[in-house]
């Protein structure tokens, strides 16, 4: 190698001043590589979209002009790194869909647009994800944030997944949406380690998706106790992403919807300073956590208070007691998670649910 041409020093001060860079990483193609230690919480990549398409177009002819057009505005080398980026879709579709079909995450869990991104697009995925992608709409970027602290060397995966599930499941969902079947560190754990994970990631989930009930049909001290097995689980499972201020988030609604607003303060606070870590201060979803802290009864689950029982249901009890069963008393009291995201004032707590479009 010839050591002190202008192009190695390039190399070199780049691997310096440069967190990550794109390289090969075994059995997933190219990846994003960490070149230095970095630490939880720091902004690895903020990065705008070069192109934009409509996500649920049923018309992919439509879709393909309207590709094509926007290529053809892009710069030289721009255009060329496009034509580089992987295509998981063969000879499905042309090139260029098939490109975008593969690199294209939603801008924002309910937006209409996708985005494709030069350097995000090459971020592989990981059931144990080191990293956070988020779309941020007050800067109009992908920003990518270290959600645990990262070795030289190391990758940088995110999460193709919404949520926790059982190796199978998250085999056959990202066979299923991303054809590729996952190569990460927890899909590769031995057999017997596999299946303690499973068992635990299928509690993360179930909790994950009765905690509106639990917590609302229960009483308070029945909800929180639910949020903190939650918080212990994803701890063991070594989850760190928006899943925790998400849990935080939960903690906060059950205590300001039963009156507790001295709890909601700490939970809103504890909220917030686990979305700084995935997403920066100058998130959308940061600000308004921000706010909630100031003004926790500005929540319209507040009003909720009066009308929710003091003393555990019969599916609280059950939840103390840890039947463990999935029958429906763990899911049908009132309101349901998406009932209550939709009584939430707008407050967006989930990043996009899946990357791809
Ligand atoms: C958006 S691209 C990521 C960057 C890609 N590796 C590249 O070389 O450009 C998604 C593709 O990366 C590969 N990939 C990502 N995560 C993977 C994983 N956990 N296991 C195996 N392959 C993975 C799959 O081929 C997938 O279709």
């Amino acid at each position: 190698m010839e050591k002190g041409t202008a192009e190695t020093q390039l190399k070199e001060t780049e691997s310096v001043t440069r967190q990550y860079a794109v390289r090969p990483v075994h059995s997933k193609g190219q990846g994003l590589v960490a070149m230095s230690k970095i630490r939880k919480g720091t902004r690895i990549l903020a990065e705008a979209p070069i192109l934009k398409v409509p996500r649920h177009a049923s018309d992919l002819q439509a879709v393909s002009s309207i590709i094509v057009k926007q290529l053809r505005t892009l710069s030289r080398d721009q255009q060329t790194a496009f034509f580089e980026l992987h295509n998981a879709h063969g000879k499905r579709h042309d090139p260029p869909l098939g490109i975008m079909k593969t690199n294209v995450p939603p801008l924002g869990s309910d937006s209409y647009e996708g985005g494709l991104f030069l350097t995000a697009s090459r971020i592989n995925h990981s059931c144990r994800n080191n990293a956070q992608n988020t779309w941020n709409e007050k800067i109009g970027c992908i920003t990518i944030h270290a959600v645990k602290d990262i070795e030289e060397g190391q990758e940088v995966p995110i999460t193709y997944l919404g949520q926790a599930a059982p190796y199978a499941e998250r085999q056959r969902s990202l066979r299923n949406k991303f054809f590729f079947d996952c190569k990460c560190e927890l899909c590769s754990l031995p057999q017997v380690k596999r299946e303690e994970s499973d068992g635990r990631q299928q509690m993360i989930q179930d909790i994950d998706e009765s905690i509106g009930s639990s917590a609302f049909g229960g009483g308070i001290e029945i909800g929180l106790k639910s949020v903190r097995v939650l918080l212990e689980l994803l701890d063991q499972e070594g989850i760190t992403d928006t899943s925790i201020p998400r849990a935080y988030y939960d903690a906060f609604q059950i205590a300001i919807a039963h009156g507790d607003k001295a709890r909601a303060k700490v939970f809103a606070e504890r909220a917030y300073a686990a979305r700084v870590i995935a997403e920066g201060d100058d998130s959308p979803e940061t600000t308004k956590l921000k706010r909630l802290v100031k003004r926790p009864t500005e929540h319209l689950s507040i009003a909720l208070a009066p009308l929710l029982p003091q003393q555990p249901g019969k599916m609280a009890r059950a939840l103390i007691s840890g039947c463990g069963c999935k029958a429906s008393h763990h899911r049908s009291a009132i309101p349901t998670k998406r009932q209550r995201q939709k009584m939430q004032d707008g407050l967006d707590t989930r990043t996009a649910k899946s990357l791809r479009f």
